[in-house]
This record gives C-alpha cells, sequence and structure tokens, in this order.
C-alpha cells in the first residue's frame, strides 16, 4: 500500500514538473542533443563517464551544436542549459543576461558574496568601485613589477634549464600570484620563493574539489556534500585561503596606519576580503594557465618561437635590459601568439549565465525565463563557420591578417557588461613573462617526438579543474640562450 502511495505521489510531482517547467521543456524540443536524457540526472552522467574527463562532454557540446547553426541544449539534473558556441548568440545573451546560474552558488563557501559570481544587485555597486583600479596609466606602472617578477622567475629556472622536462606552470603562478599581491595589494608574499606555496596548494585543491563536484548534480546541495569524505579537506583548503587573505588584510591596515581600526576583526571587513579573494584567486591561475599554455605550444612551433624572439630582440634589446610599458604594444606577433592560444585552449571554457525574462536571439529562438545558458567559449573559439576549416589550427597570423568577424567571436575573458576586469592587466602580464623566459630560454617540448608535423598539430590534452589546464601539468625543457643570439 505505501509503495503505491509513493508511486502516485512521484506522479504527481512529475506531473506539476511538466506543467510548471512546460515553456522550457518546449524549448528543449527545439535545441535537439542527441543523447540518452536519463531521469533524475539528465545528461550529467556525460560528464562522469569512465575514461573521459568532462572536458570532452564541453568538447563534444560544442561539436554539436556546430551542426545545429552553434547551438544545442542539455539537461543537468532537472535544469535545462542551452549551450551556444555561436557568438552571434552569445552576444545576445551576454548583454541582456547579467545573472549567474545557481551552479555558481558553489564557489560561494569560499568568496562568498565576491563581485565575479555575485547576484547582479550586489556585483554591479562593487564594479562601479573595483573599475577604476584597472585604468590604463595605473596597468602602465604595474609593468615594472611584472618585469622585476619576471626576471626573479627568470632566474630561478636556471636551476631546470639544460635538464629534465619539468611543469612551467608550478613557476608560472609563482610569478602571477607575486605579481598579483604586489600590484593590487602593494604586499610582497614571495610566492617564487616556494614553488610548493601553500596558497597556490590550497587554490589547486579547491579548484579540483569544485570541478569534481560541479558535474555530479547530486552532490551541488550542501546538506549533501557536508556527508563527503573529502569534505574535511575542502573546509581546510578554504579556511586557508581565506587566512592568507585575511593577513594580507592585517598587515595592509598596520601598513597604512589610517582611519582603520586595527582591532577589527577580519569578518567585519567581509567585503574586503571577498573582493580581495576574487582579485587573487581570479587573476592568479587563469593568467598562468594561459602563459604556460602559450609556452607549451611556442615548444612545439620552433618557427613560430623563432619569430617572437626575433621581435622582443628588435623592440627590447636583449635580455640586460629592462621590458618596459612602451615596449608592449609594438610587441604585435607576440600578442597574436598569445590569443591565438587563448583561442584554442580558453583558460576558462565555459561560463554561464541565468535567462530572467525572454530573450530573443538572432535566430528568431526565444530563451524562456529558468533556462540556464552555458556559453562555450571552447566552441564558439573552435567553430569553423567562424573560425574557417582550420579552426583547430595554431596560426598567430590570424590576428593580424584579419580582423575578427563578430567581436565575440575572440572571448577569452568573457563579454559585455560582466567582462574580465583584469583583461588588460592580464595581457600585460602574460606578454612580459613570456618575453622574459624567451629571451632567456629557448623553449623545447618535453619530449622530441612532439615536434614531427602530425603531433605538433594534435590538440594538446586538457582536464577540466574549473579552469582548463593541461593533462601533464605544462611540462616542457629549457635550454638556455647565450646574450649574442640578440642581433
Ligand atoms: C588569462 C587571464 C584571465 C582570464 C582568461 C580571465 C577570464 C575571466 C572570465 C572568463 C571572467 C568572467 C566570468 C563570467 O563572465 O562569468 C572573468 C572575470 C573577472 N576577472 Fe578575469 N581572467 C583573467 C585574468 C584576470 C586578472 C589578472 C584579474 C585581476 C587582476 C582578473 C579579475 C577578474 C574579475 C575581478 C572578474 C569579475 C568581473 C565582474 O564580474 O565584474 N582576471 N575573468
Amino acid at each position: 500500500m505505501l509503495w503505491q502511495i509513493c508511486l502516485v505521489l512521484l506522479a504527481v510531482y512529475y506531473c506539476m514538473w511538466r506543467w510548471k517547467n512546460r515553456d522550457i521543456i518546449k524549448l528543449s524540443k527545439q535545441l535537439p542533443f542527441p543523447y540518452t536524457c536519463l531521469p533524475f540526472i539528465g545528461h550529467a552522467w556525460l560528464f562522469i563517464r569512465r575514461g573521459k574527463d568532462p572536458i570532452d562532454t564541453f568538447r563534444l557540446l560544442a561539436d554539436e551544436a556546430h551542426k545545429r547553426n552553434g547551438i544545442t541544449s542539455f539537461w543537468f539534473g532537472n535544469n535545462l542549459y542551452v549551450n551556444v558556441a555561436d557568438p552571434y548568440a552569445a552576444d545576445k545573451v551576454m548583454k541582456t543576461s547579467l545573472e549567474k546560474d545557481e551552479v555558481m552558488d558553489l564557489v560561494r563557501p569560499l568568496i562568498g558574496n565576491g563581485s565575479i559570481f555575485a547576484p547582479v544587485t550586489i556585483w554591479r555597486p562593487r564594479r562601479k568601485v573595483l573599475a577604476p583600479t584597472f585604468g590604463q596609466k595605473t596597468l602602465n606602472n604595474f609593468v615594472k613589477i611584472f618585469y622585476k617578477q619576471s626576471a626573479i622567475l627568470a632566474d630561478q629556472l636556471q636551476s631546470v634549464a639544460g635538464k629534465e622536462k619539468f611543469s612551467i606552470f608550478s613557476y608560472v603562478t609563482t610569478y602571477s600570484m607575486d605579481a598579483i599581491c604586489e600590484t593590487t595589494m602593494g604586499v610582497n608574499v614571495n610566492a617564487q620563493g616556494n614553488i610548493n606555496h601553500p596558497v597556490l596548494k590550497a587554490f589547486n585543491g579547491f579548484c579540483q574539489m569544485s570541478a569534481a563536484r560541479f558535474v555530479c548534480p547530486w552532490l551541488h546541495p550542501p546538506s549533501v556534500y557536508k556527508y563527503m569524505p573529502n569534505y574535511s579537506t575542502y573546509v581546510k583548503h578554504c579556511q586557508l585561503l581565506k587566512n592568507f587573505v585575511d593577513k594580507i588584510i592585517k598587515t595592509k591596515g598596520q601598513e597604512i596606519n589610517n582611519d582603520w581600526n586595527n582591532n577589527v576583526e577580519p569578518d567585519d571587513n567581509l567585503e574586503l576580503r571577498e573582493e580581495t579573494l576574487v582579485m587573487v584567486l581570479a587573476g592568479t591561475d587563469t593568467s598562468a594557465v594561459g602563459a604556460s599554455f602559450t609556452m607549451l605550444l611556442l615548444a612545439r612551433h620552433p618557427d613560430i618561437q623563432e619569430k617572437v624572439f626575433q621581435e622582443i630582440a628588435h623592440v627590447c634589446g636583449n635580455s640586460e635590459h629592462p621590458i618596459e610599458t612602451d615596449h608592449l604594444p609594438s610587441l604585435k606577433y607576440l600578442d597574436a601568439v598569445v590569443r591565438e592560444s587563448l583561442r584554442l585552449y580558453p583558460p576558462v571554457p565555459v561560463i554561464v549565465r541565468k535567462i530572467e525574462t525572454p530573450t530573443t536571439l538572432p535566430s528568431g529562438l526565444t530563451l524562456v525565463p529558468g533556462v540556464g545558458v552555458a556559453i562555450n567559449i571552447w566552441g564558439i573559439h573552435r567553430n569553423p563557420d567562424i573560425w574557417g576549416p582550420d579552426a583547430n589550427e595554431f596560426k598567430p597570423e590570424r590576428f593580424i591578417e584579419s580582423t575578427l568577424k563578430h567581436p565575440a567571436a575572440f572571448m577569452p575573458f568573457s563579454y559585455g557588461p560582466r567582462n574580465c576586469l583584469g583583461y588588460q592587466y592580464a595581457m600585460m602580464s602574460m606578454k612580459t613573462v613570456i618575453a622574459t623566459i624567451i629571451r632567456n630560454y629557448r623553449i623545447l617540448p618535453a619530449e622530441d617526438q612532439e615536434l614531427n608535423s602530425c603531433a605538433s598539430k594534435a590538440n594538446l590534452e586538457v582536464k577540466f579543474e574549473i579552469m582548463m589546464k593541461h593533462v601533464n601539468n605544462f611540462q616542457i625543457r629549457l635550454e638556455k640562450r647565450s646574450i649574442n643570439e640578440c642581433i
């Protein structure tokens, strides 16, 4: 008798759910996705297939979208996501839907209402306060620090040059953290003194655990996740990161000794803590991933690396001369190389938005309130209708010889009013550090076989850890250059 009642209740709940979501269900039928949709979990099973990384599913979604005018949809648990790999549709969504999807609540235990994932009402005033920090004049003054920290990195790399393969990411991420902390907060945390810096390890751990949780909708409710065996490690990572930022705030507060009350507990500075965390976390690994992918690609394309080296020598002189603010705009080929690398390997491969009001796309399709949108940056950047049949190939010249077909065709830093605040900052920082490494070292692939024409054209193997990373942790080899090479 009991099970019959349960069955009836379930059937009633299901019918009510279908009625309430009838517009969303109708939309899903207009945007087919040819994979089995299971009860309760929808297509989430695709993200946890044995032997596959979640990034393979984002790639699959991109390919399916490319076959259907750049757009498809998938069910993730009980939520429908429209998967967009077309810049025209992305342009409309990113300009009109500023609210982030609830799936981003997963990072709240760490950054609370930090602007990057905050509701629009909290985000808007905070963005107004933060934006002036990234004015061109301020950024120009940062280049001295980028160069100083890059030179420290180049020195550190002497210990691995001419030896076995190693992870360039482990080094660049320490550069990136030192640069962020010194430029945005005026503190020197000397992460470069310790490539196993606990903060970087904790952030890495947090990203890995969040990515694993992200793809399993049944682990999203905090009431479930707290019973997971590794939950205590997750809490430890969050606490370590918060403590690190609190320490910076306290040190800085004491240093400037203004009307700041040094006895105030960090929790009273919640907004400051949240935004400092956003700055350190949004800026450190993203730039390090971007610079590391670029170096991996240059290792596989020695001809392109040589062109970059010649340009740096021509614009900046030999490695005894510092790289200066005025040099960066003249490093046009390097700029194209970095952009092409960000196109093929966007550090943030997917971003999400929530539709709150009916939104009609240029194709005439109307997205209904309640639906999530996954902007598949990977898919937009590799859309053959936009980038041509050679969309998967590394060809920096495409950023020099032609203009973008649509401004949203290239969006590693997101797009629209809620795009990345650190866009210019990141480009300047990455160009400075890559130029400093290349003028001192020749970058070689981890294995010589990677240089044969087939291997060098193949996609790099990647994995999803909120950010997209290289499966082998960005391994390369370095060979010291002689100063006389710069002629
Ligand atoms: C290659 C490096 C970087 C990449 C690929 C990147 C990418 C992104 C993306 C995709 C978003 C938007 C997410 C969304 O729309 O949902 C974002 C937001 C943001 N990024 Fe970056 N970022 C990079 C570097 C930086 C740096 C260096 C900083 C700071 C110094 C920074 C600060 C921010 C902030 C504050 C936001 C939130 C903006 C807002 O919501 O108003 N980013 N970034």
